[in-house]
């Protein structure tokens, strides 16, 4: 896992599955400590400390002055883990990937010169729905998780063979649905409650 353009959620998983296995500390503040800020991993009480080349899939620091540890413990009675070094651009690691959800009016499909437009504006999703709902629900101060199954490569091509439609769509929903459920339903079973406390205060 060094410095890969992409990395899996398979292989995340097996280095936080591998972590979960060690450590009975499920931390509810994450910190990275950056040059000269490591000794803050070392006031932890009652560690669990791993070397990142011990840590399978984990890049290593290569920054002089950077442990390269990952510490986990106890601070004022919050569970934490420490990141002691940190992983920087100038080392070849890339950036995550962010991607932009671009909507469309519908209830066409984009045409290939719009997608063309949309590719170069940096778009990477193309929908025709979720931006309108997240901007209500920002407004109403609701906090919110947007979610979107890619179904299909956008057309970008006039001698590309494929083209999009809605029964396609409804075929990969379908196929994925189980997936979408089980995501959903852990996000819901993990979610705090008191997570929309400003709009209560406001009320
Ligand atoms: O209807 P939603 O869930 O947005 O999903 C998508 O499916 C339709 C296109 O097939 C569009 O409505 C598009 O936005
Ligand atoms: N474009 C716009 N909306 C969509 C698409 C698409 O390719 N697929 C599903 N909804």
């Amino acid at each position: 896992m060094h410095s890969k353009e992409h990395i899996s959620h398979d292989e995340y998983q097996k280095t936080a599955d591998w972590l979960m296995s060690q450590t009975k500390h499920r931390p509810q503040v994450a910190i990275i400590c950056g040059s000269g800020l490591g000794m803050l991993a070392d006031t932890l009480k009652c560690q669990d400390s791993f070397a990142y080349a011990d840590i399978p899939g984990f890049p290593q620091s290569t920054v002089q002055g950077h442990a390269g540890q990952l510490v986990f413990g106890e601070l004022k009675g919050k569970t934490c883990v420490c990141m002691q070094g940190r992983f920087h651009m100038y080392e070849g690691h890339s950036l995550c990937k962010e991607g932009v959800y671009a909507m469309v009016g519908g209830p066409n499909f984009e045409t290939i010169a719009e997608a063309r437009l949309l590719h170069r504006l940096g778009v990477d999703a193309v929908g025709m729905s979720t931006a309108p709902e997240v901007v209500v629900a920002t407004h109403c101060g609701l906090r919110v998780f947007g979610l979107s199954l890619i179904t299909n490569k956008v057309v970008k091509s006039y001698e590309d063979t494929e083209s999009v439609n809605h029964e396609g769509v409804l075929e990969i929903g379908r196929l994925r649905s189980h997936t979408v459920q089980q995501l959903v339903t852990e996000l819901i079973d993990r979610m705090e409650i008191n997570n929309n406390d400003n709009i209560n205060k406001s009320i």
